[in-house]
């Protein structure tokens, strides 16, 4: 697609240097008062326009299904390379560097594919009308013949080097008063990425903000967002208005450098108007391809910190983590630690665990204070924590894992309760089966309904359907990090039973402050002062 688009391009110039020699032919025609070859004349140039057109439309027509198609296929590339290795975990949890990832997969990308599409092809057409016209304006220009400081100087092709001459002089004058523009650009895109982050933010936790009446501070938050917008817009402003006064002042003035080129032919009555009429198309031509640079000046520079970023997003995502943490995936089921250390990202020791044997069904309570690192260890096991050392030795394709606060993605109960696996891999019987165990049977009703799960269920509802999750799974190793910290006592016998009727044989490892759990773990791992101390306080098998 991208030759037939370049292939156009030859075409659409080789039909505007045939305008120009048609000119020439038309006007010397009718200043010579030659009628019947003016009208002779005509029809050609209609087809010609008609050609000329044509390869226009399909140019643009094919560019935009090109740019579009590039798009999805890149956007595609980036999301696969986001989603692996946990990258998108990694650039938010400061292992890997990179700010708002979302700007850059879903405007950079697509800026990039326009832009790049447009101005690669702009640029090839400018450089091909450019070669074109440099040679009419060659042949016609002539040569001419100086006396500078007693030296004798003949200048051949003086009318082309007298419009390259001055293009190029505009466009350095040009560089050298935007040239920081690029920079300028760069840091708008990162201020203004921040703002629509903060506003995501706030919008996340307006439940949370409006109970504190934290009005005032987000305001003030947003506002420190806004002056770096503004204070970064004033320079990308002063670049601008300077990049485009020279641009304009130069446009302004290009017929004047023409006629001022034109003197000598005209003081030597060498000049007919048919050939002046294709100088002067000749002499746009070459110097509308030479200031394409010039014109595209703004576009360029954002292109260039479009492609700036997206190579620090791809740089990041492609280095794989860095971790002395190994994780050995075995088949058996239990949990094997050997000689694990973890320790905080800035180096310091966190937690050192010798050597810990969770065997098959066991169900074991990992206790602490707060900040001792529970956790920490469960990000480990799940290879999220990259600082450390040691082995972990389990089953990741049985595991589970539920956080503190589930995750409940828009769409209907059914997907949320499925996921991440596809909703139809339950029946209905099935669903209500689990919701009437984490005594949600209300909400059979709604398995179809579409809502924002995540703010019409309470803390305590959203806990359940994690649990009602594990249900449907049926892992053989559970690991749950205050999963039922939001639940009344009750419901979190329920919870508990329900877990030990349905998987009787899960190797379950929970993190608990309340004492309410306690008796569903016959095992506890105390962490305290950065050491680990295993206790069997009572029969251990399910
Ligand atoms: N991404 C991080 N960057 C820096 N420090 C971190 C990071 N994650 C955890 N820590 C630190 O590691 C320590 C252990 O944190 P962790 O969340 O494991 O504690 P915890 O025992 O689960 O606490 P709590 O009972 O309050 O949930 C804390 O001091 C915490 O500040």
């Amino acid at each position: 697609m991208l030759a037939t688009i370049v292939g156009l391009s030859f075409v659409y110039v080789r039909t505007a240097v045939w305008f120009g020699r048609w000119n020439q032919h038309f006007f010397d025609a009718m200043f010579a008062y030659r009628v019947e070859t003016c009208l002779w004349l005509l029809p050609t140039y209609i087809g010609v326009c008609v050609l000329s057109s044509g390869c226009y439309v399909l140019q643009a027509y094919l560019t935009q299904v090109l740019s579009m198609r590039w798009r999805l296929w890149n956007t595609r590339v980036y999301l696969r390379q986001y989603l692996s290795d946990t990258a998108y975990y990694r650039m938010e949890h400061g292992a890997a560097t990179g700010d708002n990832p979302d700007q850059r997969i879903a405007d950079d990308l697509s800026q990039m594919t326009v832009l790049s599409l447009r101005m690669g092809l702009d640029g090839i057409q400018a450089v091909t009308t450019l070669l074109s016209f440099s040679v009419v304006l060659w042949d016609l220009g002539g040569s001419i013949d100086l006396t500078c400081l007693g030296h004798h100087i003949h200048v051949s092709g003086y009318l082309l080097l007298g419009t390259v001459l001055a293009t190029v002089g505009a466009s350095v004058i040009m560089e050298k008063l935007g040239g920081a523009l690029v920079e300028a650009d760069y840091r708008q895109q990162h201020f203004d990425a921040d703002l629509r982050a903060d506003l995501l933010d706030l919008r996340r936790n307006s439940e949370q903000i409006a109970f504190m009446r934290g009005e005032g501070a987000e305001t003030l938050r947003l506002s420190h967002n806004l002056r770096n917008i503004a204070r970064n817009w004033r320079s990308v402003v002063t670049y601008t208005w300077r990049a485009n006064f020279v641009g304009d002042l130069f446009n302004g003035t290009a017929s004047i450098i023409l006629w001022v080129l034109l003197l000598p032919k005209l003081a030597a009555h060498a000049l007919t108007f048919g050939e002046y009429s294709r100088i002067n198309a000749a002499f746009m031509q070459v110097r509308r391809s030479l200031q394409w640079f010039m014109n595209n000046y703004t576009d360029l520079a954002t292109l260039r910190s479009v492609l700036q970023r997206l190579h620090e997003f791809e740089r990041t995502v492609s280095t794989p983590p860095r971790t002395r943490i190994t994780r050995i995936d075995t088949q058996a089921p239990g949990l094997d630690i050997r000689d694990l250390v973890l320790d905080r990202p800035d180096g310091g020791r966190l937690l050192h665990i010798p050597e810990l044997h969770v065997g098959a069904g066991e169900r074991w309570l990992v206790r602490g204070a707060s900040g001792s690192g529970k956790t920490t260890l469960l990000r480990a096991i799940a290879g999220l924590w990259e600082h450390g050392h040691g082995t972990i030795a389990l089953d990741p394709g049985d595991s589970m894992f539920l956080p503190q606060r589930a995750y409940l993605p828009q769409g209907s109960l059914r997907a949320v309760l499925a996921y991440p696996h596809a909703p139809d891999r339950h029946d209905d019987a099935r669903y209500g089966a689990v919701l009437h165990a984490v005594n949600l049977d209300h909400h059979v009703a709604r398995l179809d309904e579409d809502a924002q799960w995540d703010a019409v269920l309470s803390p305590g509802e959203a806990q359940r359907i994690a649990i009602a999750r594990v249900l449907l799974r049926r892992p053989g190793l559970l690991f749950m990090d205050e999963a039922t910290s939001a639940l009344d006592a009750d419901n979190t016998r329920r919870i508990h039973a329900a877990l030990l009727a349905a998987l009787p044989r899960t190797t379950i490892l929970g993190i608990s402050h309340h004492e309410g759990p306690c008796a569903f773990y016959p095992c506890e791992l105390r962490l305290e002062g950065g050491h680990a101390i295993a206790r069997i306080s009572h029969d251990i098998r399910p």
